[in-house]
Parts: C-alpha cells; sequence; structure tokens
C-alpha cells in the first residue's frame, strides 16, 4: 500500500497561511551550493518551483567560495532564510554548519539548531528528518515501536533517530550504517524502517516482514527518473511512502513553512 502524504502536506499549507497573515510581506530564501548536479539539482529546482506557490523570493546562488558567500548573506536584512546543499565539494560540511548565522537556518544544520533537537525542542531541525518523522505521526501511534533507520547522515538518519526518540513520540531507534552486520535481522524484527542510504531499489522484502511501515527517503535518478532507496515490489506487502510523491514533497514544504518562521522571529535565535 502507498502512503499518501497529501494530508501533511495540507496541514503545513495552513501553518504557512497563518504566517503569511502575521507577516506581511514575501520572506526571501537564498539556496547556495558548490556543486550544482545530480541529486541537488533536482532539489533545487523544485525549490524553485515550490518557492513560487508560497509566494517566497527565491534564488541559487552557485559558488566556489561558500565561507564568504554565507557570511554576507548571515548579515544581508532582507535575507530570512539560508539553505547550503550538502554534499559539499570544495570544504567539508561542517564549516559550513559552524558559520551559518541559527536564525536564518532553515535546515537546522548549526550545532545550535542540531543541539536543540537533542533538548527536545524542535524549531529548526533537518526538514527531511521532520518529513520522515509528520508522515508517521499521521499513519499510527509511535509510542514503543521499533524502528530501524538505515543511514546516518548529519541531515537524515541522526536527527530523525533523536526526533523518534524524543519525549512524547517514544520509539527505541536502532541507528544503521554501512559497516552494520546482520542488517536484515534488525530491519526485519522493526515495526517501521526508514530509509536513507542512496541506492536505488536497495531495500526489497528479504529485510522486511509483512505489514511493516516503510518511509522512503531516497531519491536516486535513474534513467533520468526519480527513483527510491525502497523497491517497488515493497508495496504489496507493506505501507510505503512512494517516490516521487512521497518524503521529499513534503520535505520542500517544510523548508518554506521554516522561512517564514524565520522571517516572524525576524533574525532572533
Ligand atoms: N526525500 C528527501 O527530501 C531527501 C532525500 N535525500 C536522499 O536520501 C538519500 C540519503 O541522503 P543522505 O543521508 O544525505 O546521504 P549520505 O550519503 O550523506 O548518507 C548515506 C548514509 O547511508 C549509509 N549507507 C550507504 N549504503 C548503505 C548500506 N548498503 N547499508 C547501510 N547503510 C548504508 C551510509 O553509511 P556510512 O555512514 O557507513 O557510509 C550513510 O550513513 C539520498 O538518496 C538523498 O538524495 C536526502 C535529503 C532529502
Ligand atoms: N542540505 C541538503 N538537504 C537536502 O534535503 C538535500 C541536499 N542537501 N542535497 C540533495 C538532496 C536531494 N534532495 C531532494 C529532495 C527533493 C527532491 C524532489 O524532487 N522533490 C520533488 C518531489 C519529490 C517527491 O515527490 O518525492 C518536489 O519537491 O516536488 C529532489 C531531491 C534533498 N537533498
Amino acid at each position: 500500500m502507498k502512503i499518501d502524504v497529501l494530508p501533511v502536506i495540507e496541514k503545513i499549507k495552513k501553518e504557512i497561511k497563518e504566517h503569511r497573515e502575521k507577516l506581511n510581506r514575501k520572506p526571501k530564501l537564498i539556496s547556495i551550493t558548490d556543486d550544482y548536479t545530480g541529486a541537488t539539482k533536482a532539489y533545487l529546482k523544485s525549490q524553485k518551483r515550490i518557492a513560487k506557490e508560497y509566494d517566497v523570493d527565491f534564488e541559487i546562488i552557485e559558488t566556489e567560495n561558500l565561507i564568504e558567500t554565507i557570511k554576507k548573506y548571515n548579515e544581508d536584512k532582507n535575507v530570512d532564510g539560508i539553505f547550503v546543499a550538502r554534499p559539499t565539494k570544495t570544504i567539508k560540511f561542517i564549516e559550513v554548519a559552524k558559520i551559518l548565522n541559527p536564525a536564518k537556518d532553515v535546515e537546522g544544520v548549526t550545532p545550535y539548531n542540531m543541539g536543540m533537537n537533542f533538548y527536545g525542542v524542535e524549531e529548526f531541525v533537518p526538514c527531511t528528518a521532520e518529513s520522515a518523522v509528520k508522515i508517521l505521526e499521521q499513519t499510527e501511534e509511535l509510542k514503543s515501536k521499533k524502528v530501524a533507520v538505515i543511514g546516518r547522515s548529519i541531515t537524515v538518519g541522526k536527527p530523525l533517530a533523536i526526533m523518534l526518540e524524543n519525549y512524547g513520540r517514544d520509539c527505541t531507534v536502532n541507528i544503521l550504517n554501512s559497516k552494520t552486520k546482520n542488517m536484515q535481522e534488525i530491519t526485519k524484527n522493526s515495526d517501521i524502517v526508514i530509509v536513507a542510504i542512496g541506492k536505488a531499489n536497495y531495500v526489497n522484502m528479504d529485510f522486511l516482514k509483512e505489514g511493516t511501515t516503510v518511509i522512503d527517503v531516497g531519491i536516486n535518478v535513474v534513467d533520468g527518473k526519480l527513483t527510491g532507496d525502497v523497491s517497488k515490489e515493497v508495496e504489496k506487502y507493506c505501507s510505503v511512502t512512494p517516490v516521487p510523491g512521497g518524503v521529499g514533497s513534503v520535505t520542500s514544504a517544510i523548508l518554506m513553512r521554516n522561512v517564514f518562521r524565520a522571517a516572524i522571529k525576524g533574525g532572533k535565535i
């Protein structure tokens, strides 16, 4: 069965509408990349479309000098939100995270916003992590569920695992990585499996028991088409988010909501 994410998007749209009424001006998002290719290109293009839909001023900046560019927009009063695409080519992403202004950090990648998530304060958390959590909250009661998160990246796997463990959701989470042994044993023993690895069609029924809720975060471009990390056959036995039309479509809506949030906070953390 395919999981329908439209109700989640509707809720976010409602939040954005309330913010817009409060704000009374167009907020502005700057998306910066030093490697405008592949999944980054796909995402920035879809950001452009969605920014227009939500009436957000939007600009893509391609640069080889991330640090100077970020410093400039950190100070620019006309810019409410700054997004920097991963992976970065010219410097390590942590250098970006260290200098980005937390008040404009609409993807929650700075140590300040990451740390707040550890405290259970989820104001700016990585949009994809929030997207997966919002979809799950819509589909089922999370309390005491056993969850396997495959992938441990700083913008997806790790913050997502923390959010699911935070008080109120109370899941028990395993975070799996490329060195994990007996992966299939762990995933088969889970109620919920979240796949965020970037390998097309990698997870099939060998990893899952029937009836598992599966969240497919993967965005891979195969023969020019968006393809997830979960194989199509899984849909017959499990509830699974489609690609496209799943996690990715919620992610961009959350990013836009965060731009409104940052604008309303007016530069304060
Ligand atoms: N839908 C959306 O909105 C978004 C989608 N994405 C997509 O999600 C996917 C993951 O993104 P991201 O987290 O940024 O990617 P990264 O490349 O940063 O991280 C991938 C993670 O997957 C792990 N991994 C890779 N292969 C395996 C394997 N065979 N078994 C177990 N773990 C494995 C890696 O392990 P190790 O650490 O050991 O190397 C790593 O932790 C990509 O396809 C990306 O395009 C990303 C962001 C948003
Ligand atoms: N700092 C950072 N954060 C990211 O979240 C991030 C990143 N870097 N680098 C690249 C990957 C890839 N990624 C995509 C998300 C959505 C679509 C996409 O196409 N979305 C469509 C729909 C897709 C769908 O429906 O599933 C849309 O928004 O309309 C593509 C790619 C984000 N990433």
